[in-house]
């Protein structure tokens, strides 16, 4: 018996139960949440990071992947066996689950909420609210962001959930106590405490850097801050990159990271979610558990937790 995990790259509003026949949600190109979030350098100029905030506009990644559509495809189905969608494969999960304890990580933006341009309006639908509260009535639950703790709770609103905000840098058992785990509630971890009064600083650097620039939105996510780009001209784009990188040279100790349109400030430290859900799994009493199997929604960095996850 081993240790397994399985992805279910779902889009937003995609029900947890859907009906187990139904095809692949999201068969390729993998989800970009499957792949480790790319670090920008902080070499000269920055057309490096144009090209790479260029790839991650979904404009510019279909038709990129339409160009790579011919070449890719032994890529593809090697990358459907590694991750088959587990929603195609319902009996199969089902089956390989018997008598494995189950624990669900999902994560919020894109996953339970659909992408929208305001950040602060990314609100999650009450189907899905209670899709969720249903999966955790069964099966410890946690989400996962690179939002502010705060914030998600704001939007999820389930108390009985396990919370890892800022990239897995704040995480909080459930308020309401669970009933999957005796662990204490409250704050669990926060590996990045030291950083706040920077994180606080750079956050009032770059909302007072970026005003000029029309559309750039700063978001403050406590041991993290994000810069988003996608309601940016994308003549501008450059400008706001010079902007990001003249800010960020006084600060060594943090890094850049880039999402979906937006480019993500954060302490180099060696901690990111993939830390976070073996934090969590030992929080829950599974860290030398051989009969445990994690269902990851559209996690990033997922596949650091596994050296060499088993298939199934
Ligand atoms: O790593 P994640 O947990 O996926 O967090 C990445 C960023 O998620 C949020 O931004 C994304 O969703 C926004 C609302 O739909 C959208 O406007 C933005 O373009 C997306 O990148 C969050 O607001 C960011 O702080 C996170 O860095």
């Amino acid at each position: 018996m081993t240790k397994q995990g399985v992805v279910v790259p779902a889009p937003a509003e995609a029900a947890v139960a859907v009906p187990p026949s139904s095809a692949p949600l999201l068969p390729y190109p993998p989800p970009r949440a499957a792949m480790r979030k790319k670090c920008l350098q902080m070499g000269p100029g920055v057309g490096g990071w144009v090209e790479s905030m260029r790839a991650s506009s979904p404009t510019h990644a279909r038709a990129a992947a339409a160009l790579a559509a011919g070449a890719d495809e032994d890529r593809r189905a090697a990358w459907m066996v590694e991750h088959p969608s587990a929603l195609s494969k319902f009996d199969q999960v089902v089956a390989a689950s018997k008598g494995k304890q189950i624990v669900v990580f999902l994560d919020y933006d894109g996953t339970l909420s659909p992408i929208v341009d305001d950040p602060d309006a990314a609100y999650m639908s009450d189907t899905m609210r209670r899709a969720v509260r249903s999966v955790a009535k069964h099966f410890p639950t946690a989400i996962v962001s690179g939002r502010c703790r705060d914030k998600v709770f704001e939007f999820v609103k389930l108390a009985e959930l396990y919370y890892a905000g800022s990239h897995g840098m704040d995480i909080k058992g459930p308020a309401k106590g669970s009933r999957h785990t005796r662990a204490a509630k409250g704050v669990l971890f926060q590996p990045a405490s030291q950083f706040l009064p920077m994180i606080e600083q750079v956050h009032e650097s770059l909302v007072e850097k970026t005003r000029s620039i029309p559309g750039a939105k700063v978001e403050n996510n406590k041991f993290c801050v994000s810069v988003h780009f996608r309601c940016v001209d994308e003549k501008s784009w450059s400008a706001l990159a010079e902007t990001v990188k003249s800010v960020l040279k006084e600060y060594p100790k943090l890094k850049l990271t880039q999402g979906r349109m937006v480019f993500e400030v954060r302490p180099i430290i060696k901690w990111d979610k993939g830390k976070a859900l073996e934090f969590l799994l030992e929080s829950l009493g599974f860290a030398d558990c051989a009969d445990v199997m994690e269902f990851l929604l559209r996690l990033v960095e997922w596949e650091r937790l596994s050296k060499a996850r088993p298939k199934w």
